[in-house]
Formats: structure tokens, sequence, C-alpha cells
């Protein structure tokens, strides 16, 4: 995660600023949660249910739709080209870092669409509040990469992310993972399937037919990095 000093003041946009840490100040959650009632996308509700009681996915979009997550959606690019694409589709997108959430609730109001509801926190607590197999499709996309190896503990393909997320992810449900560096697609190999998942597919090409290219991954390409595409299956709980 990014860190940095927030401006202060409500000014617009600059508001969202970025944050140190994963606390959100009382006045930035307020400014969040102001644009997200003006679009009408209700918040994956975490902050205001302390005992982390397992929410109803069905009461996020209504009904009984089949619910994608995509973990630290960076400027949403990706995210609303998907809720775009599949209407009948219901996606949740966390993402921590507030410039990303500002970006994105633009790009959500100019695409006009009705089914994304976002978490503007960390994925472990969203994990914490969804039941057991609730999800179809999860997109781990150019996680922060931690190069220095002390800092591999901190990358997202550890136990302590990985676990939770295969607990809430349906048995026969789609992992993908992008990643513009090497070490970073071995752990993912290595730390994936440990978690009670199958790798289908490892390219250098995007396999997924609707793939849509995100900023990181236009910095990467404009640097001269290859991207890695990485397609897992949720085995099913027994046989984790
Ligand atoms: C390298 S950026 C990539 C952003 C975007 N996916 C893209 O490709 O442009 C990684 C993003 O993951 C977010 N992130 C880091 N840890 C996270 C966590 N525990 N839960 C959710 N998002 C996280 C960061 O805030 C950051 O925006």
């Amino acid at each position: 995660m990014k860190s940095g000093s927030l401006r202060s003041g409500v000014q617009g946009r600059n508001f969202y600023g970025r944050v140190k840490g994963k606390t959100l100040k009382p006045a930035q959650q307020r400014y969040i949660d102001e644009d997200l009632s003006k679009l009408q996308i209700p918040r994956v509700t975490v902050g205001s249910n302390p005992e982390r009681a397992p929410i109803d996915p069905k009461d996020l979009f209504g009904d009984g739709r089949p619910l994608w997550l995509e973990v630290g959606f960076g400027g949403g690019e990706h995210m609303v080209h998907q809720a775009q694409a599949n209407p009948g589709v219901g996606i949740i997108g966390c993402e921590p870092f507030l410039n990303g959430v500002a970006m994105a609730l633009g790009k959500i109001r100019r695409a006009g669409v009705g089914n994304i509801r976002l978490h503007a926190g960390d994925a472990r607590d969203l994990f914490d509040v969804l039941p057991d197999a609730c999800l179809d499709r999860a997109f781990l996309l150019y996680p922060d990469p931690w190069p220095k190896a002390r800092h591999h503990r901190r990358r997202f393909v550890t136990p302590e992310h990985l676990r939770p997320l295969a607990r809430v992810l349906a048995p026969g449900a789609v992992f993908r993972v992008a990643t513009d560096i090497p070490d970073y697609v071995r752990q993912t190999l290595e730390e994936v399937p440990e978690a009670g998942f199958e790798c289908l597919d490892h390219d250098l090409h995007s396999p997924w037919s609707d793939w849509h290219t995100t900023r990181y991954e236009a910095k990467a390409l404009r640097e001269g990095r290859q991207p890695h595409y990485l397609t897992f299956l949720r085995k099913s709980h027994d046989a984790a």
C-alpha cells in the first residue's frame, strides 16, 4: 500500500489524498460515503459492523446474481470494464488507496454502471464479513510487488490472505492473477495451490478474451516489463 501525506481541507477530489496506514479519518470516510450515496453505491459494510457479522450478499444487489471480487482495483479501469461487459454480475471492488477510490468513482459515474459495490479498505476486512463460498470469481491484478526479500511476507499471495480468499470463493470459482514481477510469479505458483487452488494456465499474453489493461500494466509495459497472467480454479472445499 502506498503512503504519503494527506492534503488538508475539503478540496474536491484532492481531499481523498493519500493516507498512511489503513484507517480512514472520519472526514475522509464521510466524503467517500457522500460520494457513494450520491451514486447510490452501497459500501460493503465493515466499519459499522464491529462484530464482523457476515453480510448477506443478496442484500448488496437485491438478488442472487453471481458475485465477482476485484482486490486492489487501483484506478478501477478493469473493474468498471467488467461491470459494463457483465451487467448480470455483481462486482465488489476493494481498494484502500483513496486516490484510486476517487478515480474509480469518476469512472463509475461516467460509465453509468449500477452493478459495483465498493469497500474502501483492506481486503482482509472484507473477507471477514463475507460468508463461505459466496464469490464466483476473483481478480488480483498487479498486486503490490514488495520486491525486497524481507518484505515478501507482506505480499498478497501469502496464506494470511489466500486462506480467507479461498474460503469465500465457491468451488469451481476462477481466480485470476496478473503480475510483472518474476519472483511474484514464483511465489504465486507456490502459494496459491497450497491454499486450495489448481493452476489452469500461466501465459505471457492475456489468455482472457475479456481482458482490459490497467494503469499499472500500462506503466509496466512502457518500462519494458513482461506481464504474466495466471488462472487458478478453486478446488472443492473437501479437496483443498
Ligand atoms: C500495484 S497497485 C495495482 C492497482 C491496479 N490493480 C492496477 O493494475 O492498476 C496494487 C493495489 O493494491 C492495493 N492493495 C494493497 N494491499 C491491499 C489489500 N490488503 N487489500 C486491497 N487492496 C490492496 C493497493 O492500494 C494498490 O492500489
